[in-house]
């Protein structure tokens, strides 16, 4: 086992290589590390060599390695390295000679499928390149800058005017750009990174990117033909002409499959590439010891297919729960992950083992949803439900039973405006109409707007939201708080996070609803336990669904099972006096989150309002002009909503501060909550037809039993409005675009959302019988329950008080009501 080479010994200019272990914590490059540096780089003699091929730095390259695993720097490292060495070779000493200057115009190209991964890799970029040289070696003409659907053109292209350097986009707005603004220069570029290829194929940016690509050669042979490598510019560049640079463009595709998707793309972008795979991450970084790397030649070949690799570090687990306790046992679940604190005033202490030690970092959580609507509903529900009012008092074990402030931003009137025009509930999830405030306000006002709720029932914890559908300032901000909070979190997201996006130190991922796809799996599941930290995940499953496991197994991914009865024995630390039966524990919380969604708990008390929501800012923002149009190629998520122009983001990020309990509230009505658990099984019902064809066998929506599927959204009833809703999913393609793409961010992210009343009452004449759930046979399918895994009433415990209700509902599937063929096909 050799030791992991210094970024020195890969060649990496030693300023360069300092910066990153002092100012940025990086001391040990990652195995994609070893094996791209040298590979793109134009080594030095006396360097490490890993394969003869690096001698050919003209070379395309392809970099495949699992989530997590510093694939960013992989390929951002060697460009920032050649493009400063090229700068700075100069006979004369003065830097100056050489001409390099942003006025070159771009010279690399980062291409991301969304704009929270391009705004990520924008801020690793700004990182990598504060670094401080000797006074003979500046960097400053690097200039790092990012362009992507939801921004403002007008702002962008003087921008791109001014000179942007490294450049970091969606695909859809460089073509925009490409095509329509002349002063943007890629006469010069070097660099087409295509990072995260297998998303962006997913996203349906194929075609984009062919185009794309067209486009910069045809550009670059007009250049050359013209003006050789010196440039169109000076006609005689020094810096342009540098052995350091590639002559040619040199292609980068990342990918962390090797889907054939992604070959078709890589053979049609990449030629002849090196082929640079990153081996398993040592568990703790840094250790130098067993990296294994290898580095393969010009037809060097992925070996296996599935290429599914997880970090071994990373613990999966799946629970099979009953649909009418899903619920319970997500509460359940983040409060296992959340041990609480007895606060003084309280007898009842909660069992030692399960508190952390003082200096254990407190628990970040993502918990992957199907759709957006499911998204508002748990970060609403799990972010202020009160707990049953005779559970102990408790507090957190992690803030010193003080709670935190919460995130905020400020948002400008003119935005309130544009969400009257019927988004209103995006910003404000629980007004059933815009709030007096925001009607009567005058469009140069700004409100704060909270990123995160604070947790009654998780106290001490923030809970944030995050899906395409969100103004594009909300989901940068929530991205950015979310990822630097050192406080105890939980994000309910849609797979627009699942991929590329690098939060820091999450701790947890739940997958409440399962992905729609196996890679999705994977690249979920890639937001923890990376660059060699510890981690875990739990996969949330009905007994219908258990046939997934062997999906999984197939692939190559083992999950453990987690007890039911174990996850949800946590409630009994909170129990009702006298009682030790968790099912009746699992009752009053049920039947308390119900009466939370129906508005049965009572109105709420002014000082009961949640007080963070929007709270009028005493200053005024300049109100923002009209939308931009988004990228219209797909891909970028929400962007139709609201945008913002990068002034505007900056403004709010410069406002960006925290809430004090004193804040001024807007009041929120009482029923919209359920109107936002009505909305959420709507679209989770929808979504659940968008499973992958061939999985089709264990995600059919004719093994849900609706009337437990409505109990895990807290509704007694199932609504009426699914009829309808689901009635109309034939005609729904529409979750892809006519080019026969996904929506925008992900098809399951853009699951057709409720919005306002319902447009037609699908039936009420009540059909299937819903039997309650049978306690002892929940989470496998035995004779207490029927073929479908539901638990048939044979088995039913009469003093059981959850769920209590047996109602008679129409069976659309039965009657006719529904074509299920429809409803299955296509979708
Ligand atoms: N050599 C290193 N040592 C320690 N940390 C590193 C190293 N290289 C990168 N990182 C950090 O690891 C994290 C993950 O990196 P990155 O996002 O590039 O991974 P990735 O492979 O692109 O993941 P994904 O496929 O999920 O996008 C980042 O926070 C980055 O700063």
């Amino acid at each position: 086992m050799s030791a992991v080479p210094t970024f020195e010994q890969l060649g990496l200019d030693p300023e360069l290589s300092q910066h990153l272990s002092t100012k940025l914590s990086i001391g040990t490059p990652t195995p994609i590390q070893v094996a791209s540096i040298p590979a793109m780089l134009k080594t030095a003699a006396g360097t490490v060599k890993l394969d003869n091929s690096s001698d050919e730095t003209e070379r395309d390259v392809f970099l495949q390695s699992e989530t997590g695993t510093g694939k960013t720097l992989a390929y951002l490292l060697p460009i920032i390295h050649r493009m400063l060495v090229a700068s700075t070779q100069t006979a004369s000493g003065d830097i100056r000679a050489q001409g390099a200057s942003r006025q070159l115009g771009t010279l690399a190209i980062i291409l991301t499928p969304t704009r929270e991964l391009a705004k990520q890799i924008q801020m690793t970029l700004d990182d990598v390149l504060k670094l401080s040289l000797d006074r003979s070696r500046r960097s400053y003409w690097m200039v790092p800058g990012i362009v992507m659907g939801g921004d403002k053109k007008a702002s962008e292209k003087a921008r791109l005017r001014k000179g942007i350097t490294i450049l970091v986009s969606t695909p859809g707005r460089l073509l925009d750009h490409l095509q329509n603004t002349q002063s943007f220069c890629v006469d010069h570029l070097r660099w087409l990174v295509l990072d995260e290829a297998d998303r962006l194929l997913e996203l349906g940016f194929e075609e984009s990117l062919r185009t794309i690509i067209q486009l910069l050669n045809e550009r670059r042979q007009q250049s050359f033909a013209e003006y050789g490598n010196a440039g169109n510019l000076a006609m005689n560049v020094p810096f342009l002409q540098s052995p350091e640079l590639p002559t040619n463009r040199q292609t980068v595709l990342c990918s962390a499959t090797l889907k054939k998707e992604v070959k078709r793309l890589a053979g049609f972008a990449l030629t002849d590439p090196i082929f640079c795979r990153g081996g398993a991450l040592p568990t703790k970084q840094p250790n130098g010891n067993s990296v294994t790397t290898r580095v393969e030649g010009a037809d060097g070949q992925a070996t296996a297919e599935s290429n599914f690799t997880t970090p071994s570090q990373l613990k999966q687990h799946y629970i099979v729960t009953p649909a009418a306790q899903r619920l319970v046992a997500l509460t359940a679940t983040l409060m296992n992950i959340f041990p609480c604190r007895q606060a003084p005033s309280n007898r009842l202490v909660p069992r030692e083992a399960t508190l952390p030690s003082d200096d254990a970092p407190p628990p970040k959580v993502v918990v992957f949803l199907s759709s957006c609507d499911s998204v508002d509903f748990h970060q609403a529900l799990v972010g202020q439900a009160k707990p049953p009012r005779f559970w102990p008092a408790v507090t957190s074990a992690y803030s010193h039973g003080s709670s935190p402030n919460v995130p905020f931003i400020s948002l400008a009137g003119s935005h309130l405006q544009t969400l009257r025009d019927g988004e209103w509930r995006l910003l404000a999830p629980l007004s059933a109409k815009p709030s007096a405030k925001a009607a009567t306000a005058k469009p140069s006002t700004s409100y704060r707007y909270a990123l995160a709720e604070t947790s009654p029932i998780l106290p001490g914890v923030q809970v944030y939201r995050l899906h395409g559908n969100l103004p594009q300032t909300v989901r940068t901000e929530t991205y950015l708080a979310f990822s630097r909070t050192k406080t105890a979190s939980i994000l309910f997201c849609t797979d627009v996070a699942a991929r590329g996006l690098d939060f820091s130190n999450v701790s947890h991922i739940i997958q409440y609803d399962p992905p729609s796809e196996v890679t999705d799996y994977v690249h979920r599941i890639g937001r923890t336990a990376r660059i060699g930290k510890d981690g875990e995940a739990l996969l949330f499953l009905v007994p219908s669904e258990e046939g997934y496991l062997d999906v999984l197994t197939a692939q190559g991914i083992h999950v453990l099972a987690k007890d039911f009865d174990q996850q949800l024995a946590v409630l009994l630390q909170r129990k009702r006096r006298r009682t030790e039966d968790v099912e009746v524990a699992a009752t009053d919380l049920q039947k308390t989150l119900e009466r939370w969604v129906t508005g049965k708990h009572g109105q709420k008390t002014a000082s009961e309002q949640p007080k963070h929501h929007m709270a009028q800012e005493s200053h005024a923002l300049a109100s923002s002009d009209a939308n931009d149009s988004d990228d219209n190629a797909g891909g970028e998520a929400g962007g139709s909503v609201l945008a913002d122009d990068q002034n505007q983001q900056d403004e709010a990020q410069d406002d960006s501060a925290t809430l004090t309990a004193a804040e001024p509230a807007i009041p929120l009505p009482p029923n919209s909550l359920e109107q936002l658990a009505k909305a959420a099984y709507t679209a989770s019902v929808r979504s659940y037809a968008t499973h992958a064809s061939a999985e089709k066998h264990i995600f059919h929506v004719k093994k849900l039993h609706l009337g437990h599927w409505a109990r895990s959204f807290a509704l007694e009833d199932t609504p009426t409005e699914v009829g309808s809703a689901t009635s109309n999913l034939s005609n729904q393609t529409y979750q892809r675009s006519a080019a026969g793409n996904f929506s925008r961010d992900g098809r399951r992210d853009h699951a057709p959302s409720f919005r306002g009343p319902p447009q037609k009452a699908f039936s009420n004449n009540a059909v299937r019988q819903e039997g309650k759930p049978n306690w002892q046979n929940r989470g496998k399918q035995g004779p207490g329950q029927s073929r479908n895994g539901l638990p048939s009433r044979k088995h039913d415990f009469d003093d059981r008080p959850f769920p209590k209700k047996q109602k008679k509902q129409t069976d659309p599937f039965k009657r006719g009501n529904l074509n299920t063929d429809e409803f299955s096909s296509g979708l």
